[in-house]
């Protein structure tokens, strides 16, 4: 049976102010159940792409349709106000560096992740629903960071801080999360329990894109991958079929 599309990307386009299209053109599915690597070279307009999606940047042109064959699709990119903030909640996201709250501690930065239905002034004083408490300790307890919980997140690691993010976006029960280079600043180790983290949450139903550097992580974890080069797809199928030839297309000096 085909998995439900949750997401729909046409014909986008960004520029920048007056400087060229950072993506031209760019059209692709998102399925529940994915784990989807976008790849390419620094500047080929990954984090630009992940942004637009989650509505923080602007596009230019094109559409990003949310849930284009339910009853109620949307056009993600027009969104604003309160009807922006739900589908931030529907679409979390994770950042290289985190993001935490580093004088909070790991339990109130994951609660963090209800802030647009708790109200910043509540969350100030750490008045959470007991639910959304249960919640934050069942997250930290599959992260394995529950004897963290009342740690400060500056007392954590780099991987054990991507971990209390990742429970932090899925506070919210998320469709599909967006990760940008989520393991680019872990070790080996930490990349591996990360991704495995990445794994488990797709194979909840759950639409994963995350923005990698490495071919090895991709081939490794990932279900499908899209290539992009200075802003337009090269290839968008099975990592197995990531050829040298297509990789060098990929990898390519936008000059040469
Ligand atoms: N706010 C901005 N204003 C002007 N240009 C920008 C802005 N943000 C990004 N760019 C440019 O857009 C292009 C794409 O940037 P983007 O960060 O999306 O690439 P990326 O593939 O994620 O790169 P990296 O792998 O280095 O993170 C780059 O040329 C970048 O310099």
């Amino acid at each position: 049976m085909q998995s439900e599309k949750l997401l729909s990307i046409v014909n986008l386009d960004k520029s920048y102010g007056n400087h060229h299209p950072v993506i031209k053109k760019l059209s692709m599915d998102l399925y529940a159940g994915e784990l989807v690597a976008i790849i390419g070279r620094s500047g080929a307009g990954k984090s630009t792409l992940l942004h637009m999606i989650n509505g923080t940047i602007s596009t230019t042109g094109g559409d990003i349709i949310a849930f284009p064959d339910s009853d109620t699709p949307q056009k993600a990119h027009l969104l604003k106000g309160k009807a922006l903030r739900h589908w931030r909640s529907q679409c979390g996201m994770i950042f290289q560096d985190f993001c935490l709250v580093p004088r909070l501690d790991v339990i109130t930065n994951v609660l963090l992740g209800r802030l647009s239905d708790t109200g910043t002034l509540r969350s100030l004083f750490k008045f959470f629903p007991k639910k959304d408490v249960e919640r934050a300790i069942e997250l930290l307890e599959w992260t394995g960071l529950i004897n963290q919980a009342l740690q400060r997140a500056e007392n954590l690691s780099g991987g054990q801080s991507q971990r209390v993010a990742i429970a932090r976006a899925l506070m919210q029960t998320p469709r599909i999360l967006l990760a940008d280079e989520p393991v680019a600043s872990l070790d080996p180790k930490n990349t591996h329990r990360v991704m495995e983290a990445l794994q488990e949450i797709s194979a909840q139903n759950i639409a994963v894109m995350v923005n990698l550097h490495s071919i090895e992580q991709v081939k490794q974890y990932c279900s499908r991958v899209v290539g992009i080069a200075s802003g337009e797809i090269i290839y968008n199928g099975s990592p197995d079929g990531l050829t040298e030839d297509i990789q060098q297309r990929i990898y390519a000096n936008p000059a040469s």
